[in-house]
């Protein structure tokens, strides 16, 4: 019997004559009638084998096969499976060859039991996580935010559920694409920070015994805000897997889930303390919780606070809360706290608390509670130690302020404003002082009552003042208690509210009635001092003064001034015909039209006797000299005494002008020289000197 050089590998593929009796191979030789007349069998395979040859192929088939029989009959090559029968009453899954070559039919076969258990056991697995995938990502998706917080305990228990190798969660960066490892949990595999699934099997394979063709269980979750999630498990195949999954697949799922709600809730109360902590913060306020039947005090404190120096807050005993309370204030705290209690009334204190040395004081409120857990106080503690040395400091401010009220020599007071009006308010000791009215008498009186009627005005111009500047200072005269004028230098300052609207005026008055006074006898000494007391006009001494201040303004500016002296005309026969006192009253006369006469910069003065001077800044001599033709003509023509109309004098002039190098006497001089020729000329005339 010639046997055909060529068999199959297990993908089907030729292999050589050598490697024919390779594990696993069956060649079966057949002939017409299809019946076995030799065969060549890996003495390992578990085949029934015929005792005597020939014998039907059907002998050896474990199930009947129409193709083989099919393919027999109309002699067609081709691949064929074949159920084979096992030893012991199982068969073997071949693949095989069929091939004519002439008369010889050969069957070449190859026992694929395993590779096709394997491939049925994959088929289940692969439906059994479609559905796990629906389940999970369904879970994935609803619980997607909180997958971080509890993956750890579910790989931890999907490994040891399914006795899986490693498992691991994974999150895709949109950007990179790489994934990055949220949580992996296999034996003793490290956790890389960027995943490679391929690598991630390959190390998890080696460590833990998991083979490339190991079934790779991926979730891919696409969530709209989150990059996209990957879970991956891997396991070894086994025979029990599947009803493993199915045991304490749901048990699992349910097991997170409430591992997952167990979280949120302990989320949700984390969070809402930390709402709490921070409100009490922003509130700056300490909480307090009291339970008497337990004899426990808890302080939850706001982090600024010295009560949060204390270590442990949480769990102290009333009586080490007791010991933070300075001894005296203890007995009666403790008499009011058992009253409280009793009455179950709200306690309401201040408590000086000792903490780190330091003493701090707080505004104590506890209220109470009925709970199923027992009565309960629950309370605050207002940390009030800035608003005392607060208080404390305005009060000595506000002291500090009075007494200076009180003894300043000076008026204050304040007006309100209201409805565009300006009322007394209030009004400092120095009313009394002062005026001699009583603080209430000045404010029901009122500023315009007191006021002087000549200085409406003023006090009129002062509010508008204020009202435009915001201050004002004036000089008004106030009636004191007894009828008598005071001078008040007054300094008002308008105030006004944050938003711009005017509320009061605070002032200040300072009393100048001496001042005034004193300052008015001053200036009528001046006076006396400058001033010819018959004619008004200056005198001799004021001339000389001006006369020095002229020259040196010249000499400094370069600017030119002149001056005129002025002689009446035979006065003497005034005097010897009229009297003395006619005499006088012409000199009166005179010198009224000298004054009516002059620019305001000009002086005139009385010389001596008959004899006056006019002192002309700014001005050239001929100027001068129409000044002085002016008066002349004045005089000429004016009746210079009252009592007798009639009379009437003349005067003649000289005048001179400012040169560099004058001296008073140099300059009088020339106006003298010149004033001589003007008398020796015939009177009544003006003469200058060139
Ligand atoms: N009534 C009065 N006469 C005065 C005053 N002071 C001076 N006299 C007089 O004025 C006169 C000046 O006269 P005289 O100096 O001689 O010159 P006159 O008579 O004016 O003649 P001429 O200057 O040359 O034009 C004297 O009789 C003085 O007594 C005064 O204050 N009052």
């Amino acid at each position: 019997m010639q046997h055909m050089a060529t068999f199959f590998n297990e993908d089907n593929s030729y292999v050589s004559e050598q490697s024919r009796h390779k594990p696993g191979n069956i060649v079966l030789y057949l002939d017409q009638s299809a019946r076995v007349i030799d065969y060549q069998v890996d003495p390992d395979l578990p085949l029934w084998l015929p005792k005597q040859l020939p014998c039907p192929i059907s002998q050896f088939l474990a199930l009947p096969s129409h193709t083989l029989l099919d393919a027999l009959s109309q002699q067609t090559h081709q691949l064929i499976d074949l159920n084979l029968r096992h030893r012991d009453a199982g068969r073997l899954a071949c693949r095989g060859w069929l091939e004519f070559n002439g008369l010889d039919i050969r069957l070449n076969l190859l026992d694929q039991t395993d590779l096709r258990k394997q491939l049925a056991a994959q088929e289940t697995r692969l439906r059994w996580l479609t559905q796990s995938h629906e389940v999970l990502e369904r879970l994935l998706y609803v619980q997607l935010d909180q997958l971080e917080l509890e993956s750890e305990r579910l790989l931890a228990e999907i490994c040891r559920c399914f006795q899986l190798p490693a498992a691991a969660i994974f999150m895709q960066d949109h950007l990179t694409q790489k994934l990055q490892t949220l949580h992996c949990v296999a034996r003793e595999l490290p956790t890389p920070e960027w995943f490679d699934p391929k690598e991630f099997l390959r190390i998890s394979g080696q460590k833990a015994g998991v083979r490339q063709s190991d079934v790779c269980f991926w979730v891919e979750q696409k969530h709209p805000t989150l990059p996209s999630l990957y879970m991956v498990m891997s396991w070894p195949s086994t025979q029990e897997w599947q009803q493993t999954l199915q045991e304490r697949g749901t048990a699992l799922m349910n097991l997170w889930l409430a591992a997952l709600q167990q979280r949120l809730h302990e989320r949700a109360l984390q969070e809402s303390e930390r709402a709490a902590r921070l409100m009490r913060d922003q509130l700056e306020l300490n909480w307090c919780e009291f339970y008497p039947e337990r004899h426990l005090f808890s302080v939850t404190a706001c982090s600024d606070d010295p009560l949060s120096q204390i270590e442990n807050p949480k769990s102290i005993s009333l009586d080490a809360w007791w010991q933070w309370i300075v001894p005296s204030q203890r007995e009666g705290l403790a008499l009011h706290w058992q009253e409280s209690l009793l009455m179950q009334a709200p306690l309401k204190t201040t408590l000086s608390l000792m903490i780190g040395g330091q003493q701090v004081e707080y505004a104590f409120t506890l209220n109470w509670l009925q709970s199923p857990q027992g009565i309960r106080g629950i309370g605050c503690l207002r940390n009030i130690q800035q608003e005392i040395q607060v208080h404390q400091e305005a009060e000595q401010v506000g002291k500090r302020m009075s007494s200076l009220l009180e003894t300043t020599p000076a008026l204050i007071y304040v007006q309100s404003y209201e409805q565009g009006a300006l009322s007394l308010s209030y009004c400092n000791a120095g009313s009394d002082h002062l005026l001699g009215w009583s603080e209430e008498a000045f404010c029901q009186q009122g500023l315009l009552a007191l006021l002087h009627p000549e200085d409406r005005d003023l006090y009129a111009q002062r509010n508008q003042q204020l009202f435009q500047n915001g201050q004002a200072s004036s000089q008004l005269r106030l009636r004191d208690a007894e009828g008598e004028w005071h001078h008040l230098l007054d300094e008002a300052r308008l105030v006004r509210d944050p938003l711009g609207v005017p509320v009061e005026v605070v002032a200040i008055a300072l009393d100048v009635t001496d001042l005034q006074q004193a300052q008015a006898s001053a200036r009528h000494y001046h006076e006396l001092s400058i001033r010819d007391p018959l004619t008004g006009v200056n005198n001799p001494r004021f001339l000389q003064q001006q006369l020095q201040v002229e020259l040196a303004r010249a000499q400094r500016s370069g600017e030119v001034f002149s001056l005129c002296l002025l002689d009446l005309d035979k006065f003497k026969s005034v005097n010897d015909t009229y009297g003395h006192l006619i005499g006088d009253e012409v000199l009166v006369g005179f010198a009224r039209i000298i004054l009516e006469s002059l620019r305001i910069q000009d002086l005139a003065f009385r010389y001596g006797g008959e004899e006056f001077v006019l002192l002309l800044p700014n001005t050239e001599l001929q100027d001068a000299c129409l000044v002085a033709e002016r008066l002349r003509e004045t005089l000429e023509e004016t009746a210079v005494s009252s009592s007798l109309p009639d009379l009437r004098v003349t005067v003649s002039i000289g005048v001179s002008e400012f040169r560099m190098q004058d001296t008073a006497l140099t300059l009088m001089e020339r106006a003298d020289q010149a004033l001589y020729a003007a008398k020796e000329s015939g009177r009544n005339q003006v003469k200058f000197s060139a």
